[in-house]
């Protein structure tokens, strides 16, 4: 028997990581071959906008794919988010030349209040969430504390980005596949303050670390290339990454939903008090999936610099959540 359509919210549907993540979601690509979607899609109250919003959905019709089962442009959360089962919130003012996430987040708090309050109001009870619209980790935070019904655990942030970006660096150094790498996890903030952990990482086996055996490419290779990997793809393109960060939000969300066979992934998830991390805070940990759930991999060995890369990204956090307390 065909699966009935599950409902899918994505924000910024519009913009450029939106024209790269609609397509995929539709084909089946984020939730598999077999389950028929419905899209509520949500732009500002904009003529410009809501005009490239029809376009896009012209072009998603257009396409004639089997597993779409309905489209819808929205212009209000109330009515984007209702009865939704996944929400993509990527809708946000992107970064420009020379900005840096925190000058993002007053703008970004507004939005992230009213679309949480929005969820906690129309959405199905057991929606999930994925913020890709930065500073992701602080508006995953907003909305979750916005939408106090909904559980707490369904909100998360996208990391899987820096997550992919230190896979590919990792398989380039050592000359491997990239999908031969197992164990990789990034902690915290999904910011220049990231820290990419290959210590628990193998290839067929064989030790991350023992082979590249590198601690200052590592500190001062490794670490910055992938942390600041977004502004050399705007400082190159002229624009933010959006094909790369759209792949990272499908498989966020596929892993998620279906499972990641006991591999290890990235996501930017509240914190229960793991590693120390105070409760609530939006942190990037390695997970994996199965069920619909995801499970924080628990009981990794941290040594000293490993702490201190997590205290600095933490820090980072704590400071983004300290700048919007007066907002929730
Ligand atoms: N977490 C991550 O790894 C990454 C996050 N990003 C972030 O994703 C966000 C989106 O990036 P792009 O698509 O490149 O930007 P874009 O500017 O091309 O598109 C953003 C779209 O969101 C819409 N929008 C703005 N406020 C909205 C609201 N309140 N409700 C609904 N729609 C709204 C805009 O009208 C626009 O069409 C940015 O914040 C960017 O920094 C980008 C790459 C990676
Ligand atoms: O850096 C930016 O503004 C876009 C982004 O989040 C990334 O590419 O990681």
């Amino acid at each position: 028997m065909s699966k009935s359509p599950v409902r899918v919210a994505v924000t910024g549907a519009a913009g450029q990581i939106g024209y790269a993540l609609l397509f995929r979601i539709a084909s089946g690509e984020m939730l598999g071959k077999d389950q028929p979607v419905i899209l509520q899609l949500l732009e500002i109250p904009d003529e410009k906008a809501q005009n490239a919003l029809k376009g896009v959905i012209m072009e998603l019709e257009d396409c004639a794919f089997p597993l779409l089962a309905g489209v819808e442009a929205h212009s209000d959360p109330m009515t984007a988010f209702k009865d939704t089962d996944y929400a993509l919130l990527v809708g946000a003012r992107p970064r420009g030349p020379g900005m840096e996430r925190a000058d993002l987040l007053a703008a970004n708090a507004q939005i992230f209040t009213a679309q949480g309050k929005a969820l906690n109001a129309v959405a199905s009870r057991n929606v999930r969430v994925l913020v890709v619209g930065n500073p992701a980790n602080t508006n995953a935070y907003i909305a979750m504390k916005s939408a106090p019904d909904l559980p707490r655990k369904n909100f998360t942030a996208m990391l899987r980005l820096d997550h992919n970006r230190a896979a590919s660096q990792i398989a380039a150094k050592m000359g491997v596949a990239v999908g031969d790498i197992e164990k990789l996890a990034v902690w915290g903030n999904h910011s220049p303050t990231m820290y990419a952990d290959y210590r628990f990482a193998t290839v067929n086996g064989q030790s991350v670390k023992d082979s590249i055996n590198d601690h200052d490419w590592n500190a001062n290779t490794f670490l910055p290339t992938v942390g600041k990997r977004g502004a050399a793809i705007i400082a190159a393109r002229g624009l933010s990454s959006a094909a790369s960060a759209a792949n990272a939000a499908i498989d966020h969300m596929r892993d998620w939903a279906l499972g990641t066979n006991g591999k290890w992934v990235t996501m930017g998830v509240p914190s229960n008090g793991e590693y120390g991390i105070p409760k609530d805070v939006m942190f990037g940990y390695p997970v994996t999936c199965e069920g619909g759930e995801y499970k924080l991999v628990e009981g990794l060995p941290i040594d000293a610099f490993s702490q201190e890369c997590i205290n600095k990204t933490l820090a980072e956090l704590q400071g983004e959540q300290d700048g919007v307390k007066h907002l929730l």
